[in-house]
């Protein structure tokens, strides 16, 4: 008894000495954070018991509540993690722009897997990937996808045709694979027909399983998340897109497109930089994740916003009647001119924007919003708050108005206050893509179809999955013009 009971003062002794010891090696830390303003939480845990009694689903939505209108900067303490949030339009300007906050925090970043990819490498290899890929994204490349864009979006359509029978549909459904599709034959040389397959519902089902590793610290003890169920499911549906990445590999080596010298399949085959197997596993399965989900999350919400919001949808319909005369296919220049389609576009990605929330982590100490924030913070930009901030945008904010972003009255606003895209080193290299393939899906529906639908706007609830989804789906009757 008496041995068990001197090692555990022993052990009590040594914990005090350690737990001392560390935060005198981060006084500098303690001291900078405790300038900022922000609960300082229990001891050791800090804000962790506010979450104790949360649904996983709201945890992120709970994270992004504790910014402050008031104040630039509010911080929070997770255990040892040092948390600030900001809905800043200037800080995050401020945090897109500065080399001491390029990086992303591991602890968050790591639950979407693809290490090796883009949206989750720092550093040297996170440069030198960027540099190189960002040839896939140039303006004359994407001219030549237009006719991608076009044939893709006209099948989707087709596909739709069945449902005019008045029964609500999930829109997000079709143009979800229909993205991944553009995506996979543009970009991949992959011409496979998504429709009816079970790879969108697949990787839905990833969506809660990031969440729960996103939100608990303890798997990233990889052996005891291995132990795990969600590990194990993982595992089974990254294996479906491991299969599909081998199959594109194997297509590349048999009868490579050499026509679009630049698809990013071409760029990571061929490039001088050798691309080894994992990068190239996990670029690609970035691309289809960040390019695909994206893409269909906004053009879905679109959909819903314009069904509940009938003089905007008739307005889009005279625009695209106004502009597309003819049978002949839409052209570059066509696209200049879908001048309302293209606030619609901004409008809903203001309020609906599927990046609601990024991290960064600071790797030197830097001047935010009035503070010196320590070397090792986590930032969480809530893009989302500052979208709907009555500070940037009037008291209408929450409201959809695609006027507001009318050239005279969008001057007045503050130009940081806007970025569905992210910005600086790391925005996302596919926003022209993206907005280009979206209004030329419009177009072409908006030909051919009208949307309707039985929810309410007051009655729509956002869920972080880590994207940001309306909850209620996007139910959308359709109707033949
Ligand atoms: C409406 C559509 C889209 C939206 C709203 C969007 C938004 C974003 C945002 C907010 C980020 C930053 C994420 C972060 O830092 O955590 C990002 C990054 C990224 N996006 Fe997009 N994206 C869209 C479409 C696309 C498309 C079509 C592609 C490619 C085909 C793409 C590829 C990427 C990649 C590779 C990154 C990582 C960039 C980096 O860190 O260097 N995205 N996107």
């Amino acid at each position: 008894m008496t041995i068990f009971l001197s090692l555990v003062l022993t052990l009590f002794i040594v914990s005090v000495i350690s737990y001392i010891s560390y935060r005198w090696k981060r006084r500098r830390f303690y001291e900078l954070a405790s300038k900022i303003p922000g609960p300082e939480g229990l001891p050791l845990l800090g804000e962790i018991p506010n979450f104790a009694t949360v649904n996983f689903k709201d945890y992120a939505k709970k994270l992004l509540s504790y910014a402050d209108p008031n104040s630039t900067l509010i911080k929070g303490w997770f255990g040892p993690l040092l948390m600030i949030i900001t809905e800043d339009a200037d800080c995050i300007h401020t945090l897109f722009n500065s080399p001491n906050s390029m990086t992303k925090p591991w602890y968050f970043y790591n639950a979407i897997y693809m290490d090796q990819g883009l949206l989750v490498t720092n550093g040297e290899q996170y440069d030198r990937h960027r540099k190189i890929l960002n040839k896939s994204f140039t303006p004359s490349m994407l001219q030549i996808f237009i006719p991608t864009f076009c044939n893709k979006s006209q099948i989707c359509i087709d596909h739709l045709e069945k449902h005019l029978d008045g029964i609500p549909i999930d829109i997000y459904d079709y143009v979800g694979t229909c993205t991944l599709e553009v995506f996979c034959f543009g970009h991949l040389n992959y011409d496979r027909d998504f429709y009816g397959s079970h790879m969108i519902e697949l990787i839905e089902k990833t969506r809660p399983l990031v969440m729960k590793k996103m939100f608990s610290p303890w798997y990233n003890f990889k052996p005891l998340y291995k132990l795990t169920s969600i590990s194990r499911q993982m595992e089974q549906y990254y294996q479906v897109l491991v299969d599909i990445i081998e199959e594109v590999k194997q297509i590349h080596r048999v009868s490579p497109n050499t026509d679009m010298k630049d698809t990013v399949i071409n760029v990571l085959m061929n490039s001088k930089y050798k691309f080894d197997d994992d990068e190239i596993r996990d670029e690609i399965a970035t691309f289809i994740f960040a390019g695909y989900e994206t893409t269909a999350i906004a053009l879905a919400s679109i959909f819903l916003m314009l069904a509940m919001h009938k003089d905007c949808q008739q307005k889009l319909i005279d625009e695209i009647d106004e502009i597309l005369t003819s049978d002949d296919e839409i052209t570059n220049e066509d696209l200049s001119k879908f001048t309302y389609t293209d606030m619609v576009i901004k409008e809903s990605l203001r309020l609906f924007g599927p990046g609601g929330a990024i991290g960064r982590q600071t790797t030197d100490e830097m001047e935010v919003g009035g503070y010196t924030v320590p070397k090792g913070a986590c930032f969480i930009l809530s893009v989302y708050g500052m979208h709907r901030s009555p500070k940037y945008w009037g008291n209408d904010a929450h409201l959809f108005k695609p006027e507001r972003f009318e050239p005279e009255r969008i001057k007045n606003v503050n130009p940081h206050a806007y970025a569905p895209f992210s910005g600086g080193k790391r925005i996302c290299p596919g926003f022209k893509y993206s907005i280009m393939f979206m209004k030329i899906f419009l177009a072409k529906f908006f030909k051919t179809y009208t949307v309707d639908t039985k929810l309410k706007y007051e009655d729509i609830s956002l869920e972080m999955t880590p994207t940001m989804v309306i909850a209620q789906k996007y139910m959308v009757t359709l109707k033949k013009r």
